[in-house]
């Protein structure tokens, strides 16, 4: 796979710049994470990030993602500045999912009315199902991508779904607008070992042929080596260990355990 060259301005596809933050300042609560973090992301790109408990790497995706706000530095995706966006603008281009299967589909809801709501972009869904079946052909054939017979459920309430299901449909709901930026919030590390393994298989799946940008969070090992073009590693707000093509192929789970050894990150879901 080639990785889109930077924009005639050098800058990249999502970059974080100088970023600074500081959770509860001047108490005793304070948490300095961030002092001149950067993170600079190609089009096209799938980076896993892992690391150790605190070390950010929530934070960057709720920075990402509008949920927190910086202190000071610069944002951008699709090289436009989004840090001073409300959270709710972010869902517009950037798409989420989490590691509760929950919480990326209303479980009262139909996959149908699921499905509805995310294609409006969380809009009232107003579908008229009589009239609108050219569209519910369409979440038909989305849902054949999942390879799981969900095509066949549409009125099923999603909460009648194993958590494996669920991230699959979380995944293909929050792909099935364009968007700029995946994030991949430890979306595996709920499931079971086979749920989990399939879950990951379908990323890589959609993330190639839809072309995603994609950045994850994971503690599983193995899915950050075995998956990706780019594996990121942090301690203490800070980027450890940076490993992109060859560097990264050459990579060995023993590798990063040893380094690991110290920072005590959990092997595995
Ligand atoms: N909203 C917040 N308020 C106060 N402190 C916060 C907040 N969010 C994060 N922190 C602190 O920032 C640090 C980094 O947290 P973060 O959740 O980003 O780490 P993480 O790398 O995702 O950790 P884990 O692997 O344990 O999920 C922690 O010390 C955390 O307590």
């Amino acid at each position: 796979m080639s990785i889109q060259p930077k924009s005639e301005t050098g800058e990249s596809f999502v970059s974080m710049k100088h970023i600074y933050k500081t959770f509860n300042p001047a108490s005793v609560n304070e948490v300095v994470l961030f002092s001149d973090f950067n993170l600079e992301i190609e089009k096209e790109q799938f980076v896993s990030v892992i690391g150790s408990n605190g070390s950010g790497k929530t934070t960057i995706l709720n920075i990402l993602c509008g949920s927190i706000a910086i202190d000071s530095g610069s944002v951008s995706v699709n090289h436009r500045e989004i840090s001073r966006l409300k959270e709710y603008q972010h869902s517009k281009f950037i798409g989420r999912v989490f590691q509760d299967p929950s919480k990326g589909t209303c479980p009262e809801l139909t996959i149908l009315e699921n499905m509805a709501l995310a294609d409006n972009k969380g809009a009232s869904f107003g579908l008229q199902l009589g009239v609108n079946k050219k569209k519910i052909d369409f979440y038909r054939s989305q849902l054949e991508l999942l390879k799981l017979g969900l095509e066949d459920k549409l009125n099923l309430p999603v909460a009648s779904l194993s958590g494996g299901q669920r991230q699959a449909l979380a995944l293909l709901i929050s792909t099935m607008t364009p968007i700029d930026l995946l994030i991949l919030d430890e979306h595996t590390a709920a499931l079971d070992p086979r749920s989990s393994e399939n879950v990951m298989e379908l990323t890589e799946r959609f993330v190639r042929e839809k072309k995603l940008t994609t950045l994850m969070v994971t503690h599983n090992l193995k899915f950050a080596v075995n998956y990706g073009d780019r594996l990121v590693m942090m301690h203490h707000g800070g980027i450890v260990v940076d490993a992109a093509e060859k560097q990264k192929s050459a990579l060995a789970i023993k590798d990063l355990t040893d380094k690991f050894n110290e920072i005590s990150v959990e092997v595995g879901n």
